[in-house]
Parts: C-alpha cells; sequence; structure tokens
C-alpha cells in the first residue's frame, strides 16, 4: 500500500516526538511512512524528498524538526502538498526556538504549524485525517466514533469531587 502521509524529522532522535503521529494514523488504518531528512544535514537528500513526494502519491506531509528547525518550511518550498509542522523541544530554548522558525513563514508558503512536541505530532496526525476525511466516508465515519468515544471518555470522568 502506498503511503498517504509521510512524516519526516531532522533527526532520528526526534522520532520519540513524532511517533504518536504514525501511532493514530495506524489507527485510522491510514498508510504512512516516516524517514529522516534533514534541510541541514542532507540537503541533497530533503531536494529529492520534497520534488518528488507528490508523484509518489503522498497527499499531506508531517514535518517535525527541533532548534533552527528549517525542515518543514524549505519542504514546503518545493511541494504543492500540504506541510504540517511539528516544533520538537529541543534542550538549549526548550522547543520556543523550534516553533518559532517553523511557524513565522514569509507570506505566500505556508507551513500549518502545531504545538511544541509530542502533542503537536499527535495533533498533525489528527488533522491530516480530519483533511483525508473530506473525501473519505468511511474514514470520515470512523473520526465521528472516535471523537465521540473521546467526550465519553472525558464525561464519564467529569466529577472531580465534592464536600460534603
Ligand atoms: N532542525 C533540524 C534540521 C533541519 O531543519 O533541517 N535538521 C536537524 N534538525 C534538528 O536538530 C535537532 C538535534 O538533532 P540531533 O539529536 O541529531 O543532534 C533535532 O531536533 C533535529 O530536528
Amino acid at each position: 500500500m502506498t503511503a498517504k502521509i509521510a512524516i519526516v524529522m531532522g533527526s532520528k532522535s526526534d522520532w520519540e516526538t513524532m511517533a504518536p503521529a504514525s501511532e493514530l494514523l495506524t489507527e485510522f488504518n491510514v498508510a504512512w511512512r516516516a524517514e529522516v531528512v534533514s534541510a541541514h544535514r542532507t540537503p541533497e537528500r530533503l531536494f529529492n524528498f520534497a520534488r518528488n513526494a507528490k508523484a509518489e502519491g503522498i497527499s499531506l506531509i508531517i514535518a517535525g524538526a527541533g532548534g533552527a528547525a528549517h525542515l518543514p518550511g524549505m519542504i514546503a518550498s518545493m511541494t504543492p502538498l500540504p506541510v504540517l509542522g511539528v516544533p520538537v523541544q529541543s534542550k538549549a530554548l526548550s522547543g520556543l526556538d523550534s516553533l518559532l522558525s517553523i511557524v513565522q513563514m514569509p507570506k505566500g508558503v505556508a507551513v500549518g504549524t502545531l504545538a511544541i512536541g509530542a502533542a503537536g505530532a499527535f495533533n498533525a496526525a489528527l488533522l491530516a485525517i480530519q483533511m483525508l476525511a473530506i473525501n473519505d466516508p468511511a474514514l470520515a465515519e470512523k473520526l465521528d466514533a472516535w471523537r465521540a468515544q473521546q467526550t465519553q471518555t472525558v464525561l464519564d470522568n467529569a466529577h472531580i469531587g465534592q464536600h460534603p
């Protein structure tokens, strides 16, 4: 099965952050593939990946990077596919550097930026599923069920305490 979603990251050390995206996609049976692509360390690999992603059947790219996180923006500059950027938490600046370098794109090249860390990666996958569901009724039905279940879980645990 050809991957619909590509999850790319600047370093193997980002996988712990990005893995929740792959887990949610698997839960929804959306085909994905994950790989390390670094704008800084492997610029030619970045170029090849971004230039070929659409022809390879990818619909959407989730790109995570930390620190001087130029990866999502550089991919977005070379492909018409939507790119969702995940700021990976950095040691020196706790991910604020990653967030700002992903979110502050120049007008005309878009990256949809998620929250810092694993929750951002998870939500990137959720957004990707929501986008694919627009033209996939079976996926939309699964998504509705997933959301209803999430709401029910919160309601079941809504009572925190009382006195008397
Ligand atoms: N931000 C980027 C890019 C890039 O944007 O091209 N390539 C690697 N990195 C980031 O460097 C951090 C440290 O990487 P190492 O753990 O390999 O030293 C990672 O969070 C990675 O995303």
